[in-house]
């Protein structure tokens, strides 16, 4: 059994939203298959990855250094003990040959990529759901029903509250109990009259979460934490820039409400180093680390090993991207849910074909690997690449 090859294609998905830090315009994401030699029902076992939103495609950089160091390594060398499947902490040690620590920009994109499309594989392989198999291995109940929050309120051209409203009742009307939208990219004035916009559309059928991006320093995210302390908001999210752990850790002062980040730290020393010098509160906050982003899974099962070790539950974990992937370790490994985006970034977001969210949860298909093969427009793009 082994890796024959490992395909790279770089696809838009633009858009014109804007947060209060980019613009989706230029946005684009890697697509990956990991060949392999394995057939199951006539068919050829080939895994799929991509990286989340928010950083761009990384054909350079698989292409370039990554795929060779899959391909040239000896093909027993990738394997599990039993010799009956790849194994994706072996593949991940290949893949990270001759790389010094620190420094995570977009080389962890590159391999979370990879990762997704080694563990879908591992799991078609053995004819399981990935969430199912990741519950196994760690000797756990799975469980498929996970929440799941709508992501948009972008700022947009041309949208004012009443489209707001408009896009937040959508989510209502799908099935959704948690909405986001961002703020930052507006005056104080006038992101506060809409989120007031939102409340009102909402009222008690949903709560709203807010995100920053990023975007503040430390007297604006004081002065937002000031007016938005007086809502009942379901999460005051990435306030200032995600390595600024002295600036995380004063907001838990003077906000009492839940607080999240973490979609920009891409290994887990940097999760550590949050969980360390930040501030966050286990019993109220959320963590959003996105394995496409940060080195993959096998590294986000280090992650989830420093939460522990630190008195962090994995409930509190949210991850970032909305992808098949975090629903997968979500059901497998009960984390408290994941981000979804209904309308944005597709065919790449989203569930299966013909999963509903229903009060603010969705049930896993029991399909093996992620299950991307469920979703028609998303597998129909993969294919394309290889099959
Ligand atoms: O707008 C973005 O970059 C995406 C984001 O922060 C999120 O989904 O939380
Ligand atoms: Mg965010």
């Amino acid at each position: 059994m082994r890796i024959v090859d490992i395909c790279e294609v770089t696809k838009p998905i633009s858009s014109p939203i804007r947060n209060a830090y980019i613009d989706f315009s230029k946005m684009t994401a890697s697509l990956v298959a990991v060949v392999t030699d394995v057939v199951k029902d006539g068919r050829r076992v080939v895994g799929y990855g991509f990286n989340s939103n928010g950083r761009y495609g990384q054909g350079g950089l698989i292409r370039e250094r990554f795929r060779d160091r899959i391909l040239e390594a000896d093909p027993a060398s990738l394997m599990n003990d039993a010799g009956d499947n790849l194994d994706a902490h072996k593949i991940w040690a290949a893949i990270m040959q001759n790389e010094k620590p620190g420094g995570h920009g977009e080389r962890s994109v590159a391999v979370g990529t990879i990762d997704m499309a080694v563990w879908d594989a591992i799991s078609k392989i053995e004819e399981k759901p990935l969430f199912r198999m990741l519950a196994e291995r760690k000797g756990v109940e799975a469980n498929p029903r996970v929440f799941v929050y709508a992501a948009g309120g972008y700022y947009y051209p041309g949208k004012d509250n009443s489209a707001l409203r408009n896009e937040m009742r959508g989510y209502l009307e799908r099935g959704y109990t948690v909405v986001k939208m961002k703020i930052g990219g507006a005056s104080i004035d006038e992101d506060q009259r809409r989120i007031e916009a939102v409340l009102a559309e909402i009222r008690d059928e949903a709560q709203l979460a807010v995100d920053a991006n990023g975007r503040f320093d430390l007297e604006t995210a004081l002065a937002y934490a000031k007016m938005l302390r007086q809502y009942p908001l379901f999460w005051y999210e990435e306030i200032g820039d995600p390595l600024d752990y002295q600036l995380q850790a004063a907001m838990a002062e003077f906000y009492p409400g839940s607080m999240a980040t973490g979609e920009n730290l891409f290994s887990h020393q940097d999760a550590r180093n949050l969980i360390r010098y930040g501030g966050m509160r286990p019993d109220r906050d959320w963590l959003q680390f996105d394995c496409a982003l940060s080195y993959g899974l096998v590294e986000y099962l280090r992650t989830l090993d420093m939460l522990d070790q630190l008195g962090w539950s994995p409930s509190r974990c949210i991850p970032h991207g909305g992808h098949q992937m975090s629903l997968n370790i979500a059901a497998g490994l009960s984390l408290g849910g994941n981000e979804s985006y209904p309308d944005l970034f597709q065919p790449y977001g989203g569930f299966p074909d013909g999963v509903k969210v229903e009060d603010g949860h969705i049930i896993m298909p029991e399909l093996p690997g992620i299950g991307f093969e469920g979703k028609s427009d998303l597998i129909a793009v993969m294919r394309d690449l290889v099959e």
